[in-house]
């Protein structure tokens, strides 16, 4: 005789079911827990939902309208709006009225990377959104050898060491940071408190979403750094690939990025691999602009840190819904690129991209 032993594995609930699931007694589960589960949902999972009765139609949609409000789930200095002009005036939750991304103001590495992240909450909820460990705020310090300056609580470009030493212009600065006397107030620390320019993220055609101020931006003028997940790169390289197959079956926005810091002798010294595809902060959605666009990179260090954070600067006088847009590089290896709209006199006609 031959027995069968199967293990059974209690199947557990996830939010898929949950967002799928049409029974009327899990409906009303829902409604009652609405503020507790709904923040929790991606957008499809919503769009599911909303289907299912009167009540789960509307509160989605009350989601949906925070959610449109701010991109940043309130993790920056302002509150960073969707505009879609393309969708029609009922907010359609399949017509895309914002992106779904997880947010990080930082850099931060992706064994730290939360699955979920709550977005968008109601009446009396005090849900917020989960704070990510950052870069900054975990490993860099116990890696480096931190020698700040003493300057105290005021630093001035006169005596501290940690002020650009005028080697700005070849996209290279310094900052103060934690192996520093001074605190958080610093003047010389402006990457490293969040967005500083109110913007707003826009459907372009052809692009898919792209950032735009929100107000009058001053040449020279920080805006935000380019925050994500730091990647090996062989994880960037496999990734990459992963997303190339991707792109070829159909519109999909990777906003993989690669910095290369050389050294004067012009030999490649550092590389960093920043994903923000997955998680990110509203860097990742400033489009290619063949013509070098409105913005300017710079990798910024700051004392005590492990890591450089990339920085965009005002490349020149920016006016309110201008968009804001940077060159994606030069290099062109692949025949095969994707086609840029990005209009400029000078446009290539193709993304740039190269094989990472
Ligand atoms: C970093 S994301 C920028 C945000 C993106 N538009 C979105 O909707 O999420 C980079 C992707 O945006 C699109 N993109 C950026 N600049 C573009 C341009 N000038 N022309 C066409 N597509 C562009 C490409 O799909 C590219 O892979």
């Amino acid at each position: 005789m031959k027995t069968e032993t199967q293990m059974k594995i209690p199947k557990t609930t996830t939010m898929d079911d949950i967002s799928s699931s049409n029974n009327p007694n899990s409906s009303s589960f829902l409604v009652q827990n609405s503020d507790l589960i709904l923040p929790w949902l991606t957008h499809q999972q919503l769009a599911n939902l909303s289907l299912t009765c009167k009540s789960l139609h509307n509160l989605t949609k009350i989601i949906t309208l925070i959610r449109i409000s701010d991109a940043s789930r309130t993790f920056e200095n302002f509150p960073i709006p969707f505009h879609n002009n393309c969708i029609n005036n009922n907010h359609n939750l399949n017509n895309h009225p914002y992106s779904y991304f997880l947010y990080t103001p930082s850099l931060i590495l992706s064994n730290n990377l939360p699955r979920y992240q709550p977005w968008g909450w109601m009446g009396s909820s005090v849900i917020s959104p989960i704070a990510v460990k950052t870069v900054d705020e975990s490993e860099s310090v116990s890696f480096v050898d931190v020698v700040g300056c003493e300057c105290g609580e005021v630093c001035d470009d006169d005596g501290c060491l940690c002020f650009d030493g005028g080697d700005g212009d070849v996209g290279i600065g310094r900052e103060c940071g934690v192996g520093c006397s001074c605190g958080r107030e610093c003047g010389n620390r402006v990457s490293q408190n969040g967005v500083r320019v109110r913007v707003k993220i826009v459907r372009c055609d052809g692009k898919g979403w792209g950032l735009f101020a929100d107000q009058v931006i001053a040449k020279g003028e920080f805006l935000f750094q380019y925050a994500g997940e730091l990647l090996t790169t062989k994880e960037a390289q496999r990734r990459q690939q992963y997303y190339d197959e991707l792109s070829s079956r159909g519109r999909f926005s990777s906003a993989l990025l690669v910095v290369r810091e050389h050294l004067p002798s012009g030999k490649a010294c550092l590389r960093l691999n920043i994903d923000a595809t997955k998680i990110g902060n509203v860097a990742r959605f400033v489009n290619h602009s063949c013509d070098g666009g409105n913005l300017s990179t710079k990798l910024i260090r700051s004392s005590g840190a492990l890591f450089p954070r990339l920085c965009f600067f005002a490349l020149k006088d920016i006016q309110k819904d201008e968009e804001l847009t940077f060159s994606y590089g030069e290099i062109r290896k692949r025949s095969n690129g994707l086609p840029c709209y990005c209009n400029c006199p000078s446009c290539f006609g193709t993304l740039p991209s190269e094989d990472t």
